[in-house]
């Protein structure tokens, strides 16, 4: 593929679908590659080391972090979270995109760095507030009491929405798909067209075969 991977950052505030979203876009498009956040939170029942986080002690954390390993870091709900540098630079080259589901400090740290022209950036909305803790309940893997302090952090999270590139309401998940889907195409495109699209109507116009 002729041109550089893409950062694909997707934030919402927690319970309003970005994992969900962003489960379905690896299925979608087999070259897509996650970005498998390291964090110090206790791994939920089902949840696999190294498939949905690196579960990693605080100092062990630290010492990716003074490494210069991680391309973000923060902490959020009491615990730390971050996204290691190196899988994200290999995608990059080998021109795969990568997918982030990261809070606003993740997203604003990414922007700010070095990778920011790669990045497109993807703020998810619930409905309501009330759908959003009904989806947290639902979702059955967090105690009464995490449900709401990530309640009580909500509205702190959405008010970060116009900083992102683009801002979906999550009210269809079909809906929501399809509409990131169309988005990543159409990123997609204008970056091939910046790399290789000048080399391609040069060929054209010289009557050689493009
Ligand atoms: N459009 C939707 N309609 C109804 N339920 C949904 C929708 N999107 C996601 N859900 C459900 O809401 C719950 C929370 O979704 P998910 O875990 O993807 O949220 P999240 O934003 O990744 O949360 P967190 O930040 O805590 O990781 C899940 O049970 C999921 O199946
Ligand atoms: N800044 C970062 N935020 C991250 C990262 N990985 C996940 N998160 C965010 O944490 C909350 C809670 O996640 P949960 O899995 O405990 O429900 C959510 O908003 C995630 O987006 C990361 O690497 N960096």
């Amino acid at each position: 593929m002729d041109r550089t991977g893409l950062l694909i950052i997707l934030s919402s505030p927690s319970g309003a679908g970005k994992s969900t979203l962003a489960r379905r876009l690896i299925d979608w498009d087999d070259c897509l590659s996650f970005s498998v956040s390291a964090t110090t939170r206790p791994a939920r029942p089902g949840e696999i080391d190294g498939q949905h986080y690196h579960f990693l002690d605080r100092a062990a954390f630290a010492d990716l972090v003074a490494g210069g390993e991680m391309l973000e870091h923060a902490e959020v709900f009491g615990n730390l979270y971050g996204s290691p540098r190196a899988p994200v630079e290999a995608a990059m080259e080998a021109g795969r995109d990568t997918i982030f589901d990261v809070d606003w400090q993740g997203g604003q740290q990414i922007r700010a760095s070095a990778l920011g022209p790669h990045v497109v950036s993807i703020f998810i909305l619930p409905p309501s507030l009330p759908e959003l803790e009904r989806r947290l309940i639902a979702r059955g893997q967090d105690s009464a009491e995490v449900i709401a302090g990530r309640m009580e952090k909500s509205r702190g999270e959405i008010s970060h929405w116009a900083e992102y590139d683009y801002v979906l309401v999550n009210d269809d998940l079909d809906r929501t798909f399809e509409r990131l889907t169309a988005i990543l195409t159409a990123e997609r495109l204008r970056r091939e067209r910046q790399k290789g699209l000048g080399r391609f109507v040069k060929r054209l116009m010289e009557g050689e075969q493009p």
